[in-house]
């Protein structure tokens, strides 16, 4: 992976543009993404253990919104079941191009892994196949809010028996003192990390009207109203958690 590290907030900028998945973030993502979402390489690296306990034979594996592709590469290290292929896809030309770059590494450096698809599109026009394990890594939170349900409905429809879906979002609270709370604490994270007030203050404009973070009781009431039976948070790191859900 890339080692250049984030620094595109960290200049004044006469007006701050709207958060875009550009040339320019992708070139710091991996960097980007470990100092500023707490629990990140966690989730990624158990979300392949969970897929393996859920993988059907025979079954497509999607990683929606894959980025540069951590989740799937996550996926062809742990999962072994007979006939599964992945599935990733995401509508920035500049992820897919540096993701399809990073797993032709991962071919060049492991033997059997499973095939893997990089698809170039928008997760809301996709036709999904039979499939045990989808992925929603940090994904649904920059879907418009009014598409969420749908996506979501056509996500359990084409779930296998014994598949799931795994969700990861930032989450927003109910609870006004609770939310500052576990914002402030996110805060001292990504200073933690080494990124100044100015960078936070800037990111946190560029992202706010291009990511709407839900509740987790929004979350679970729209899982169960998509069709979904159960509903398991499994991580939680402050202001940010991973769910199950089971068709
Ligand atoms: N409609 C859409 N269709 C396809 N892709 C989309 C769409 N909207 C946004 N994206 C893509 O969803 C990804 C969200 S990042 C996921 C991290 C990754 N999962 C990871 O585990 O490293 C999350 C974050 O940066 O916080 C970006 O690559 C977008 O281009
Ligand atoms: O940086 C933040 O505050 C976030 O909430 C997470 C994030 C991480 C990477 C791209 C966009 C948002």
């Amino acid at each position: 992976m890339s080692k250049e590290p984030d620094r595109l907030f960290a200049q004044p900028l006469p007006q701050v543009p709207d958060f875009a998945f550009n040339e320019d973030v992708v070139r710091v993502f991996p960097d980007m993404i470990k100092r500023s979402v707490p629990g990140y390489p966690t989730i990624v690296e158990n979300l392949g253990v969970l897929a393996a306990q859920f993988a059907q034979p025979n079954s497509a594996l999607y990683d929606l919104g894959s980025s540069l592709g951590a989740v799937t590469q996550a996926l062809r290290r742990h999962v072994r079941t007979d006939g599964c292929h992945v599935i990733a896809v995401d509508n920035s030309a500049a992820m897919v191009e540096r993701c399809r770059e990073y797993l032709n590494g991962q071919d060049s450096m492991f033997q059997e892994l499973l095939p893997v698809q990089v698809i170039e599109g928008d997760i809301l026009a996709l036709q999904f196949q039979p499939a045990s394990v989808v992925a929603l890594n940090f994904t649904l939170q920059f879907i418009a809010p009014d598409q969420r349900l749908a996506l979501l409905g056509r996500i359990r429809q084409a779930l296998l028996p014994g598949g799931a879906l795994i969700l990861s979002e930032k989450l927003r609270f109910n609870d006004a003192q609770e939310h500052a709370l576990l914002t402030d604490l996110h805060v001292a994270f990504k200073r933690a990390n080494g990124y100044s007030e100015l960078e936070i203050a800037q990111k946190r404009s560029a992202i706010e009207n291009v990511m709407k973070p839900d509740s987790l009781e929004e979350h679970r009431e729209r899982l169960l109203a998509a069709g979904f039976s159960t509903v398991v948070p499994w991580f939680q790191c402050l202001n940010f958690a991973s769910l199950i859900a089971l068709p």
